[in-house]
C-alpha cells in the first residue's frame, strides 16, 4: 500500500496521561481529526489576534495506543516494501518528552514496549527467512547530529567499516576527520559513517542497543532522559535473486529518525549547556520546517536542504521516491497545549509533501558484462547458422588473428607495389583490417620519410622564429624572414643541407642573392616577366640548394627568343610527340596557366577528342532524359495499380456485405464493374513489367555511355597533360608545378584524376541516384529534386575551387574501347 501513496503519511500520537486536557483537546470519532481550543493568554493583553480554535486532520491519531498497534498500523507495510526495493523513512517529531524515543526505540528493557526499530528488525529478518529465493544483505548504521556536529554511534565497534575516514569529533569518539554529508547519483550518504553487517535479528539489535548507549542524553525539566540530539538509525538492504543470474538487483534503505524535542526556552527556562543544545535543536527543527514547507509548495523551485546537517542528510528521505511516515508525538496535558498545536501544524504541513515511491534497481557491472558476453556468443552462433544456410560460411565475426593480419598486410603491400591487381573482399572485418593496414603503412612511411630527411637535411619551420634562430645558431645560412640562401620562394618549410655542408660564407651568399635579383630586374626591364597577371616572377632555379634544376639562364639563346603567345594565336605544338624549337623556348619563361592552356588545347590539338567527348555527353544526357521520363511513366502506372487495388478491395467488401451470389457450380459471381477493374489491373501490371524491363535496359546503356564519357575525358586530360609537360615544362618544372599549383597538395601526392573536372563527381553522384531509382521507381521525384540541389552545390563548389593541378598519374594505363554501344560515338585511339 505504501508504494502507492502520493503524500507523506502522518499520524499523531498522544503520550498517555492522567491529566488529558479534555476540555481543550477533542479527538473526533474518525480517529483522524482533532479540535484544539486554546484559552486566551492574558499576558498578551486584552486585544490580540491569537487564534484560539484549531482543527487538524491527520491520517490517524493514536491515543493510549499500544506499541504493537502503532507498529502494525503505520510501519509494517513500509518495512515490507523495503525488502521489495523501496526506500522508507519513519520519523518522530514533537515536543521534548512527548514520547518520540519511546515510539521509535521503545523501552529497551521491555520487549512488549519495544518500539518501531526493534519491531522492524524483527519483521525484516522474519521475512528474509521466508524469501528463500533471494539473497538479502542487511547493513546498519547509526548516527546522531548533536549541536550541528555528526557522530557515529557505532564508530567504535571493531568491525566498523567506513566509507572513508573515521568519524566524529565528540569527546566520546576522538577521530581525525569529521563526517560529511555527500550526494551522488545513488542518493545521499555520510562519508565517514561506519556501516555494519547484521546477519540476523540479534546482531542487528545489538547494533541498535550499542548505539543507544552512545546517544547524548541529559536530564531535562520535561524528560529525565531527554535526547539532546537527532538520531538516525539506518538499515541498508541489498536483495539479489538466487534463482536468476540476473545483473539487476534492488537496494533500499530504511531510515528511523528520532528527532530531538523542540522546546520553548521562555517556558522551560533551560540554562547553560541544556540551553545551548535547545537552541541548536530549535534551529535545526526550524530548518526542517522550512524544507517541509518548500516541499509542500508546488510553486517553490528551491528547497533549502543544505541549511543544516539534518535536512541535508534527509534530502532523499522526505517524500520523493521514498515511503515516508511522520509520527507527531504530543502531550495531551493542558500546560503543553501550545506546543501540541505547534506540533499539529508541522504535521499538517508534512501531509502536503508529495511522495512517489519507486523501486531502486541497480545493475551489477560484472554480471552485466557476463550477461552481454553470453548474448554476444549467442548472436554469433545465430549468425554463423544463418551464414551457413545462405552459403556464406567464409564470414567470421571473431577478431582478426595475427596470421590473418599478416596476410592482409602482405596483400596490401603487393597491391601497393603493383604485383596484385585487386584485394579480394571477404568480409567486413577484413575490409576494416585492410584500411587499418593502409593507415599503419602510411604512417610508417611518413615517419620513415621524415627520419631520412632529418638524417640528411636540417628542417626549418619558416614560420617559427625559434626554429629559425636554432638553425642560424647551427650555422645554417638563413635570413631572419626564414628564406634560405639560394632557396625557391613559396614553401613554408626550408630544406637546407646539414650544418657541415652548409657552412658557406653568408656574405657571399647574400651577394649571390643580390646578383640574382639584379638579373631578374634587368630581365623585367626587357619585358620578359611572367605574362600571367599576379604571378610571381620565376625565381632562379639554378640557385636552388641542391643545384639540380636545369632551367636555362637568362643569357642562353633560348631565353633570348621571343616568348610564344599563350592565348593560342600560335600553336605551340607542331605534331604529337614532336616539340618544336619554338615550343622548347617556352620553357625559358613562366608557363601559361593550365586553365587557359587547357581551353586552348580543347580548341586546337585536342579538338577532335573534345568533340567526341561533347557528342558522347549529349547522347548520355538524352538517354538520361528518356530514363527520367520512363521512370515517371512507371510511377504513374504504379499509382494506377494502387488505386485499382483499392477500388477492387472496396468492391470486394461491398460484395461480401451484400452476400455472395453463386452460380450452379457454387462459384462466386462478381459484378461487371469488378470484372473490368480486375482486367484493368492485369493490363497495368503487364505495362509496368514491360516498362520496368525497358528501364532496366536503358540503365545498362546509361552506365555504358557514362563509362565512355569518362574514358573520353580521361583521354583528353592525359593528352593535354602530355602536351603541356612537353611544351612548357622541364622535369624540374613538373616537380615544382605539382608541388605548387594544387593548393593543399602534398609533395609527391598525385591529384586524383576525378578531381580534375568537377562534373566527374556530379555525374558519379547522378549515376548512384539512378541506381537507387532503379530499385524504387516511385522515388524518382525525390531523387530528382536531390540531384538538382546537388548540381547547384557542385556548381557553386566548382566555381570556388582553386586551379587544379593537371598531372598525369605515373603508370596510368591507356584506355581503349572495345565494344561500341548503339548510337554512341567511339573514341578512336
Ligand atoms: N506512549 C507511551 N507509553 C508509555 N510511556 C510513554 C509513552 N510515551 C512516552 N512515554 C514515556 O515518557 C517518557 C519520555 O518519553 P521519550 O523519552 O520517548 O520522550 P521524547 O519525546 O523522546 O523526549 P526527548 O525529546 O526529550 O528525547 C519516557 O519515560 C517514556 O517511557
Amino acid at each position: 500500500m505504501s508504494s502507492r501513496n502520493r503524500k507523506v503519511r502522518v499520524w499523531g500520537r498522544f503520550r498517555p496521561t492522567t491529566n488529558f486536557a479534555n476540555e481543550n483537546i477533542e479527538i473526533l470519532n474518525d480517529s483522524k481529526s482533532v479540535n484544539v481550543h486554546l484559552r486566551r493568554d492574558p499576558k498578551k493583553g486584552v486585544v490580540n489576534n491569537q487564534i484560539l480554535d484549531w482543527s487538524f486532520k491527520l491520517d490517524g491519531i493514536f491515543n493510549n495506543a499500544d506499541q504493537e498497534v502503532v507498529y502494525n498500523t503505520v510501519a509494517s507495510d513500509i518495512v515490507s516494501s523495503a525488502l521489495d526495493g523501496y526506500n522508507g523513512t519513519l520519523m518522530c517529531y514533537g515536543q521534548t518528552g512527548a514520547g518520540k524515543t519511546f515510539t521509535m526505540t521503545g523501552a529497551t528493557e521491555s520487549y512488549r514496549h519495544r518500539g518501531l526499530i526493534p519491531r522492524a528488525i524483527s519483521q525484516l529478518f522474519r521475512q528474509i527467512e521466508d524469501r528463500l529465493e533471494y539473497s538479502i544483505t542487511v547493513r546498519v548504521s547509526y548516527m546522531e547530529i548533536y549541536n550541528e556536529g555528526m557522530f557515529d554511534l557505532l564508530g567504535q565497534l571493531p568491525d566498523a567499516a567506513w566509507s572513508s575516514a573515521t568519524s566524529g569529533n565528540r569527546d566520546l569518539f576522538p577521530t581525525p576527520d569529521p563526517m560529511v554529508v555527500t550526494e551522488n547519483q545513488d542518493g545521499v550518504f555520510v562519508k565517514g559513517l561506519s556501516c555494519h553487517l547484521a546477519q540476523n535479528e540479534e546482531e542487528a539489535l545489538n547494533l541498535l542497543f550499542e548505539g543507544e548507549t552512545n546517544r547524548s542524553i541529559a536530564a531535562h525539566q520535561l524528560n529525565k532522559q531527554s535526547s539532546r540530539s537527532h538520531c538516525i538509525f539506518t538499515v541498508y538492504l541489498e536483495s539479489r535473486s538466487r534463482t536468476q543470474s540476473n545483473a539487476k538487483y534492488t537496494v533500499s534503505k530504511l531510515n528511523f529518525v528520532d528527532l530531538a524535542g523542540s522546546e520553548r526556552l521562555s517556558k522551560t527556562k533551560s540554562e547553560g549547556k541544556t540551553k545551548e543544545e535547545a537552541m541548536y535543536i530549535n534551529k535545526s527543527l526550524s530548518f526542517l520546517e522550512q524544507v517541509v514547507i518548500a516541499l509542500a509548495s508546488r510553486s517553490r523551485e528551491h528547497v533549502p536542504f543544505r541549511q543544516s546537517k539534518l535536512t541535508h542528510y534527509l534530502k532523499d528521505s522526505i517524500g520523493g521516491n521514498c515511503n515516508t511516515l511522520l509520527i507527531a508525538n504530543m502531550w495531551g496535558d493542558r500546560p503543553q497545549i501550545e506546543e501540541t498545536v505547534s506540533t499539529m501544524r508541522f504535521a499538517t504541513r508534512m501531509m502536503c509533501v508529495a511522495s512517489e515511491p519507486c523501486i531502486n534497481e541497480v545493475y551489477d557491472p560484472a554480471l552485466l558484462v557476463k550477461k552481454l558476453q553470453r548474448e554476444i556468443q549467442h548472436l554469433k552462433s545465430e549468425l554463423a547458422m544463418h551464414d551457413t544456410l545462405t552459403n556464406r560460411s567464409m564470414i567470421s565475426y571473431d577478431p582478426l588473428s595475427e596470421q590473418q593480419k599478416y596476410e592482409i598486410r602482405t596483400q596490401v603491400q603487393r597491391y601497393l607495389d603493383g604485383s596484385l591487381d585487386e584485394i579480394d573482399i571477404v568480409n567486413l572485418r577484413q575490409i576494416v583490417g585492410t584500411f587499418e593496414t593502409f593507415k599503419d603503412m602510411y604512417n610508417d612511411m611518413e615517419r620513415e620519410m621524415e627520419t631520412r630527411l632529418r638524417e640528411k637535411y636540417m628542417l626549418v619551420d619558416k614560420t617559427d622564429p625559434a626554429s629559425i634562430a636554432a638553425a642560424q645558431q647551427a650555422g645554417v645560412p638563413i635570413a631572419d624572414d626564414g628564406s634560405m640562401v639560394g632557396e625557391l620562394e613559396g614553401g613554408s618549410y626550408g630544406l637546407g643541407q646539414a650544418p657541415k655542408a652548409m657552412k658557406a660564407d653568408s656574405s657571399a651568399a647574400v651577394q649571390l642573392k643580390k646578383k640574382e635579383r639584379e638579373r631578374e630586374r634587368k630581365r623585367g626591364s626587357r619585358g620578359q616577366t611572367s605574362p600571367v597577371a599576379g604571378q610571381k616572377p620565376s625565381s632562379s632555379p639554378s640557385h636552388s640548394a641542391k643545384g639540380e634544376r636545369k632551367v636555362e639562364s637568362p643569357t642562353t639563346p633560348a631565353e633570348k627568343e621571343p616568348r610564344p603567345d599563350v592565348d593560342g594565336s600560335a600553336s605551340p605544338v607542331s605534331s604529337a610527340g614532336n616539340v618544336s624549337r619554338q615550343e622548347k623556348s617556352q620553357r625559358a619563361s613562366t608557363p601559361p596557366s593550365r586553365t587557359s592552356a587547357f581551353e586552348e588545347f580543347k580548341t586546337d590539338r585536342g579538338s577532335e577528342i573534345n568533340r567526341i567527348l561533347i557528342e558522347n555527353k549529349e547522347i548520355l544526357a538524352s538517354k538520361k532524359k528518356t530514363y527520367s521520363e520512363l521512370a515517371g511513366h512507371i510511377n504513374g502506372t504504379k499509382n494506377a495499380i494502387d488505386q485499382t487495388r483499392q477500388t477492387l478491395e472496396k468492391l470486394r467488401i461491398q460484395r461480401e456485405a451484400d452476400g455472395p451470389i453463386l452460380n450452379e457450380d457454387g462459384d462466386i459471381i462478381i459484378s461487371e464493374e469488378e470484372f473490368l477493374e480486375i482486367q484493368r489491373l492485369k493490363d497495368l501490371k503487364t505495362n509496368y513489367r514491360t516498362k520496368y524491363d525497358e528501364l532496366h535496359n536503358l540503365k545498362s546503356e546509361i552506365t555504358y555511355c557514362q563509362k565512355l564519357v569518362d574514358q573520353c575525358r580521361l583521354r583528353l586530360i592525359q593528352e593535354f597533360d602530355n602536351w603541356y609537360s612537353e611544351s612548357f615544362l622541364t622535369s624540374a618544372d613538373e616537380n615544382q608545378t605539382s608541388l605548387g599549383v594544387g593548393h593543399g597538395v602534398r609533395p609527391g601526392v598525385v591529384v586524383p584524376i576525378t578531381s580534375l573536372a568537377t562534373e566527374d563527381e556530379q555525374e558519379k553522384f547522378e549515376r548512384l541516384q539512378l541506381e537507387l531509382m532503379m530499385n524504387t521507381p516511385e522515388s524518382a521525384a525525390f531523387y530528382n529534386a536531390q540531384m538538382r540541389t546537388s548540381r547547384r552545390k557542385t556548381y557553386g563548389a566548382a566555381m570556388s575551387q582553386p586551379q587544379p593541378a593537371y598531372r598525369r598519374k605515373p603508370g596510368t594505363p591507356v584506355m581503349s574501347v572495345r565494344n561500341q554501344p548503339p548510337g554512341m560515338m567511339q573514341v578512336q585511339y
